[in-house]
C-alpha cells in the first residue's frame, strides 16, 4: 500500500488553478522530490497531505485515512504521524533548542507548556535523543537563534521526528542554506529517513539535490504533474526541463 495517493486532485483559489487533476503514488520508505517552478504547486500539494490543504475535488489518501474525510481527533491523530519541516524553520529564537524539540510532543500532549519543566521527563529525554541523532545535544541549552541556519534546520528537523512520524514532508528545507549547509541537512533527512523507514516528501529548488537525494522524481509545472519517474532513469537536463516555461512533453509519466 502506497504511504501517499493522490487521485485525480483538484484544487483552486479563485481564478487560480493550484493543482490540476494530480495522481501520484508514494509508497512506504521512498524520498519523492517535487521539483517545478515558483508557483507550480509544490507546497499546495505538500499541505494536502496532513489536511492543511483539503482538496476541491479528487481524494487524498494518506497511511490509509482519506485525508479530505478526517475531523477533530482523527485529522489530529493523522497529523501526529506526518511531521513538516519548513523553508524558514518556524523556531521559537528565545527559546533554548531542547525547548524547540518538546514542542514536537504538544500535538500529543494537552493544554499548553509554560517552560522546558512543563514538559515530562519522558518527552526531555526523547528530545535529547533526537538534538543527538542531528548533532546538536550540546547546544540543547542555548538560545535556537544563536545557532546558525544550518543548525536551526536540524533542530527543526530534530523537532519533526520527536512526534515519531511516518511521513516526513519537506518544504524546500535547503532554500535559505549555504551549500555545504544545505548538503549537510539533506544528508540527514535522507539518512534518518532509511533508519526510520520513513517516507518523505520533498520539495526543491535544487537539481542536483533531487538528483543526489530522491529516489523519485516528480515534476510539476502550473499545477499539473509533468514528470514522474525514478531518480536513476532521469538526466539532469531532463530534470532542467521541468523549469522550462514552455509546455514541451517531458519524459514519459509513470
Ligand atoms: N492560500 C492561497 N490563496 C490564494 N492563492 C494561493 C494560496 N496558496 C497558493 N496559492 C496559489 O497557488 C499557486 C501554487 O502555489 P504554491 O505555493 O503551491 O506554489 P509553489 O510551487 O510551492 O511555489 P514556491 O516554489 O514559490 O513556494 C500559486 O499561483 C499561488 O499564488
Amino acid at each position: 500500500m502506497s504511504a501517499i495517493s493522490f487521485d485525480r486532485v483538484t484544487t483552486e483559489f479563485g481564478a487560480v488553478r493550484a493543482l490540476d487533476e494530480v495522481s501520484l503514488e508514494v509508497p512506504r520508505g521512498e524520498v519523492a522530490v517535487l521539483l517545478g517552478l515558483s508557483g507550480s504547486g509544490k507546497s499546495t500539494l505538500l499541505r494536502h497531505v496532513d489536511g492543511l490543504q483539503r482538496p476541491g475535488s479528487g481524494s487524498v489518501r494518506v497511511l490509509g485515512s482519506d485525508v479530505g474525510a478526517l475531523k477533530g481527533a482523527e485529522l489530529r491523530a493523522l497529523r501526529r504521524k506526518v511531521g513538516f519541516v519548513f523553508q524558514q524553520f518556524h523556531l521559537i529564537g528565545s527559546l533554548t533548542v531542547l525547548e524547540n524539540v518538546c514542542t514536537g510532543a504538544l500535538g500529543a500532549l494537552r493544554g499548553p507548556r509554560l517552560s522546558l519543566l512543563g514538559y515530562p521527563k519522558r518527552v526531555r529525554h526523547a528530545a535529547l535523543d533526537q538534538l543527538a541523532r542531528v548533532g546538536l545535544a550540546d547546544q540543547a541549552l542555548q538560545r535556537a537563534d544563536t545557532l546558525s541556519g544550518g543548525q536551526q534546520q536540524r533542530v527543526a528537523v530534530a523537532r519533526a521526528l520527536l512526534q515519531k512520524p511516518e511521513v516526513l514532508l519537506a518544504d524546500e528545507p535547503v532554500a535559505s542554506l549555504d551549500p555545504d549547509s544545505a548538503a549537510q541537512v539533506m544528508d540527514l533527512i535522507a539518512e534518518i529517513g532509511r533508519e526510520d523507514g520513513l517516507t518523505v516528501l520533498c520539495s526543491l529548488h535544487q537539481v542536483d539535490f533531487a538528483l543526489n537525494w530522491g529516489h523519485r522524481i516528480i515534476g510539476l509545472r502550473t499545477g499539473q504533474v509533468v514528470l514522474d519517474t525514478p531518480a536513476e532513469r532521469l538526466t539532469r537536463d531532463a530534470a532542467m526541463a521541468i523549469y522550462s516555461r514552455t509546455s514541451t512533453p517531458l519524459a514519459a509519466v509513470g
